[in-house]
């Protein structure tokens, strides 16, 4: 998906809405542990309760990981029941030397069709650009995180410069690849750099984690972060996979992706 048809749908949903499958087999209702693949029965029923909100699925592949083949097998199920015209990222954090890295975009752009994967830029250019010579798909490069140890690195500052190590990897990685094929993690809770950060990629999406269960405000992502063509993913994964663990988890996800995409409607108004 490109991205004048990935603002094409933010428009018609007047959502930008990311809806983050963290589906761990610990938090899923109980009635489904019984079934052949809970965790792809999960996904499908939270999926058909909101996609009419949602513009992007971020399956975080950890969680799929960590249940062996299995996971894998759920992963790729719940890949193929994303609608054609949802974006969808592979949240996995990748990057490592060049032939590697090209393994990496291989798996998660040919054997599996993901749009999008999000990558660590901590080894570097050659780490990189091996994602980026897949037409048609992102990076997704880890800026500015939502975590508390962002602080450790990412706010290190060049004392010539004066950059902060995050502004560097914005800086420098859009030497790499345009904004049609390159977008950066910004945590919600870091909503005090966001005026900054757009200043420094005015063009670029962010996908932005951490508002819901980890507290960022969506109204100052939107207010400081969104652009002439939106240029913004907001992620919220607990927060609505799990907003009841009954058995009406489907409806509850469905009311809280509304709640969300109703501000969002009212923010792509007043701030974009
Ligand atoms: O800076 C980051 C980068 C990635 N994440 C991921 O996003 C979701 C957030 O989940 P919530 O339940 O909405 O908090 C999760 O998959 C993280 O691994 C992030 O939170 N922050």
């Amino acid at each position: 998906m490109n991205k004048v048809q990935l603002f094409q749908q933010i428009q018609k949903k007047h959502s930008y809405l990311c809806v983050g499958l963290d589906t761990d087999l610990s938090k899923i209702p109980a009635h489904l542990l019984g079934l052949e693949d809970p965790v792809f029965e999960f996904n499908r029923q939270i999926i058909d309760a909101t996609k009419e909100y949602a513009v992007a699925y971020k399956p975080n592949i950890a969680f799929y990981e960590a249940l062996g083949p299995k996971g894998w097998e759920s992963l790729a199920k719940t890949l193929e029941y994303i609608p054609n015209d949802i974006f969808t990222i592979a949240d996995a954090k990748r990057g490592d030397i060049g032939n590697t890295s090209k393994l990496y975009a291989k798996a998660f752009f040919e054997t599996m069709n993901f749009d999008s994967i999000t990558v660590a830029p901590y080894m570097g250019e050659d780490s990189v650009t091996p994602f980026l010579e897949f037409d048609g798909k992102w990076v997704i490069l880890l800026a500015h995180t939502s975590n508390t140890g962002s602080n450790d690195f990412q706010l290190l500052t060049d004392r010539e410069t004066g950059q902060a190590f995050y502004e560097k990897v914005i800086l420098k990685s859009q030497k790499w690849a345009s904004s049609d094929q390159l977008m950066f993690v910004v945590g919600a809770t870091r909503a005090d750099k966001i005026e900054r950060i757009r200043e420094l990629a005015p063009d670029n999406f962010f996908l932005v984690p951490g508002v819901g269960a980890q507290g960022g405000s969506l109204e100052d992502v939107s207010k400081y972060g969104l652009n002439k063509e939106c240029g913004l993913l907001v992620n919220s994964s607990r927060g609505i996979i799990y907003s009841s663990n009954g058995e009406d988890f489907a409806e509850a996800a469905n009311r809280e992706a509304l709640k969300i995409r109703e501000d969002m409607s009212i923010y792509l108004d007043k701030y974009m």
